[in-house]
């Protein structure tokens, strides 16, 4: 995928500057800088669903959404939440379930997984599609230290067994070396890349 983004402003408040992001199959890449500077602006445009800027965006690739929150459906059983957002088939989601340790909860509700199940279900289904490029906002903000690294360890296993592309958004450059992502830092008002 590629992004020539020209500007992009919210109202009057320019948020961010002349960028230009490029990431394929296989590449890893993580924006990083400080909060409000609009890192989650630009994920939301490279993943298509803000339109309104001022620039170009190519993606041809199949691309993969995991936020923060799990945005899972609440009255749908685990692996139902898998097969009927993805059109996964059950065998496929189950054994996407026990990639990610989630063997022998396919009939849980989500309110009845922590929210490191949660996310780590999240993740089993972002790769239900098969994606060219997984695009994460804090997937591994606000878990304890052990379920973060799990989780980081979990999506790195995924994305090299899958070869899927990655853009990451963190705080953290730790996060961006445990994946092997290149660094990308937003900086200045409004934001380009450094
Ligand atoms: N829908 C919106 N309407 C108006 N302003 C917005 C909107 N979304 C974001 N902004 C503004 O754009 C700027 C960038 O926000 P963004 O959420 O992209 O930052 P961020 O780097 O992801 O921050 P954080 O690390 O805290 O999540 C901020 O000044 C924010 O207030």
């Amino acid at each position: 995928m590629r992004l020539e983004l020209r500007a992009k402003s919210f109202g009057n408040q320019p948020v961010l500057g002349p960028l230009t992001l490029s990431v394929a199959r296989g590449q890893r890449v993580a924006l990083l800088g400080p909060s409000g500077i609009g890192k989650s602006t630009l994920l939301r445009i490279l993943a298509g669903l803000d339109r309104s800027f001022d620039g170009r965006l190519t993606a041809p690739e199949r691309l993969a959404l995991v936020f923060q929150e799990p945005t899972l459906l609440p009255w749908r059983q685990a692996e139902a939440n898998i097969t009927l957002t993805t059109g996964a088939t059950p065998a496929r989601a189950r054994a996407l379930m026990a990639e990610v340790g989630l063997a022998g909860h396919e009939a849980k509700f989500p309110r009845q997984l922590s929210l490191g199940q949660q996310r780590r279900l999240s993740l089993a289904r972002a790769f239900a599609t098969d994606p060219g490029i997984l695009l994460m906002d804090e997937p591994f903000a606000s878990l304890d230290a052990d379920t973060g690294a799990r989780m980081l360890d979990l999506t790195e296993a995924l994305l090299t067994r899958s070869g899927a592309g990655l853009v990451l958004v963190t705080h953290d450059p730790a996060e961006a070396a445990r994946l092997g992502a290149t660094a990308l830092r937003l900086a200045g008002s409004p934001a380009v890349l450094g």
